[in-house]
């Protein structure tokens, strides 16, 4: 049983003339981490908006299709509620920031709060998050006055402690230095090993094909691949429909052009042109 799965989605943004999504089929299984890429408008985020809900019960629009999250059509009457299960990180971390709470510890607390969970556990909760992505040194300040990269790193951890069966992660590192661009991708393989269903939309392609079991490439609204990374890094339709490709599997393809499945790391390149060498 897939965890949510997208079924023949159309989609028209009010007031525009043609779809943005078109016949877009789409399924995630339990576990399992999504990488999603396509070029600047390719419908990356209208896609995570469709899977949050906010689609149709923020932007209305013309939907068509079904969203089918743990085998019901995805109930978007409570998107409040939805949030414990379905969590969803804002490209723009400015956007996520509830303008309500005065510092950095309660802007975390504060989904925690509308969930009426107990204070004792939610303060527990946000303790745990606070360590794990480092924000002790920002906890008292007022979410405002952040940079755009701590603004993200706060935008995550409001998700991260709610602690969603769905993760989605819509470009999380965009505002990121290199240093906490990585912390990031190491907190996803944390929540992989816990077993996270997340999904990555993302443009750094090397860092997402480490983490991700899975590709989708979008173009121009609609699934043009999916499948097993090191089998759609090989696919030739990803650079046509302006995806990028790690640079190691780009590597390895020059000297291999019709390999079925690439390394994405140096060390499987490693590995892979010993073997093709032996
Ligand atoms: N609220 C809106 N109303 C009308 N059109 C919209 C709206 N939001 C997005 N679009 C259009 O929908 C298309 C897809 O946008 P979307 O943001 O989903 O793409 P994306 O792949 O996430 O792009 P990027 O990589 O730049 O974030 C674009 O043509 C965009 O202009």
């Amino acid at each position: 049983m897939s965890l949510i799965e997208l079924q023949h989605i159309n989609y028209r943004y009010p007031l525009t003339s043609d779809l943005t999504i078109k016949d877009l089929s789409l399924k995630v299984e339990p576990g399992e981490v999504l990488g999603v890429i396509g070029s600047n408008g390719s419908g990356k985020t209208t896609v995570c908006n469709i899977m949050r809900g906010f689609i149709p019960a923020f932007y209305k629009g013309e939907l068509e299709g079904k969203v089918i999250f743990e085998d019901k059509p995805l109930d978007t009457s409570n998107l409040g509620r939805l949030a414990q299960k379905i969590g969803y990180a804002f490209q723009n971390p400015f956007t996520q920031i509830t303008g309500v709470k005065y510092t950095v510890y309660d802007e975390i607390g504060y989904g925690l709060e509308n969930l009426s969970v107990p204070r004792e556990e939610a303060n527990e909760k946000v303790e745990q998050v606070i360590k794990l992505l480092n924000l002790e040194k920002i906890r008292n300040q007022n979410p405002y006055d952040l940079s755009g990269g701590q603004k993200q790193m706060v935008a995550l951890a409001s998700v991260i402690v709610l602690d969603p069966e769905l993760i989605i992660l819509d470009e999380p590192t965009s505002q990121l230095d290199p240093s906490s661009t990585l912390a990031v991708y190491n907190i996803v393989k944390n929540l992989k090993k816990q077993g996270k269903t997340i999904i990555i939309v993302d443009h750094k392609v090397d860092l997402l094909a480490q983490v991700c079991d899975e590709i989708a490439v979008i173009q121009d609204g609609q699934l043009v691949v999916k499948g097993e990374t090191h089998h759609v890094f090989s696919d030739e339709k990803v650079v046509a429909a302006g995806g990028q490709i790690p640079e190691v599997s780009a590597f390895y393809l020059k000297k291999y052009p019709k390999s079925k499945q690439v390394p994405v790391t140096v060390d499987e390149a490693y590995e892979m042109l010993k073997e093709a060498k032996a």
